[in-house]
């Protein structure tokens, strides 16, 4: 069965996108983070704080592949650092699926992350400056990854109703 997958950066509004493109397609939306969330009966954050980030890239790793083996169709949103972990991104070129990366410029993703950065526990306890100096370089670092998904929409500048459009006609 298809799956669409969305990727990008913490931010980006994978979340966001996948849970709107679910309305109108009728497809069901899985969230890999939601789904982690759920099994470890923990928050992201907690599992963090517990087991440490290699653990949880462990988990992530694990959920994301029990997500492509189930027969249904879906919508998957990845975690921010999905791809970058445990050779995800070769998964991102399947034939049953159709990845999408989420293009986001620095300045965007700073202005939405600034006042939302609690959940996240890589940038929950930076300042604005930290912030921004770490996106700019984290993102640099990850985007090798990233432009391993077979599609690509720029989100700069657009409401989640134009970028649901942009994925639409790519899908059509
Ligand atoms: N045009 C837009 N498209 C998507 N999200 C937007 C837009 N404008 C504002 N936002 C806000 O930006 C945030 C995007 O966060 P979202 O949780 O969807 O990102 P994410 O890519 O899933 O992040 P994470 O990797 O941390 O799970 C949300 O708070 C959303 O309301
Ligand atoms: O970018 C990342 O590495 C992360 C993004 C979030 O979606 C969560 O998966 C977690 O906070 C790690
Ligand atoms: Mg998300």
């Amino acid at each position: 069965m298809k799956k669409i997958i969305l990727l990008g950066y913490m931010g980006c509004g994978k979340s966001t996108i996948a849970q709107n493109l679910s309305k109108v397609t009728n497809i069901p939306f899985l969230d890999l983070d939601n789904c982690i969330e759920k099994k470890a009966n923990l928050s992201i954050n907690e599992i963090f704080e517990q087991f440490g980030e290699i653990h949880f890239r462990k988990l992530e790793h694990e959920m994301f592949l029990e997500l492509l083996q189930s027969s249904e169709n879906s919508i998957i949103g990845l975690g921010g650092g999905t791809p970058c972990y445990a050779n995800n991104h070769e998964l991102l070129k399947r034939e049953d699926v159709t990845s999408i990366y989420l293009k986001a410029s620095i300045d965007t993703l700073y202005n939405r992350l600034i006042h939302n950065k609690s959940k996240r526990p890589l940038i929950a306890n930076m300042n604005e400056e930290e912030m921004r100096e770490f996106i700019a370089k984290h993102l640099f670092d990850r985007s090798y990854y990233y432009h391993h998904a077979q599609h690509k929409v720029s989100v700069d500048g657009k409401a989640v109703e134009e970028t649901v459009q942009d994925i639409l006609e790519l899908l059509a």
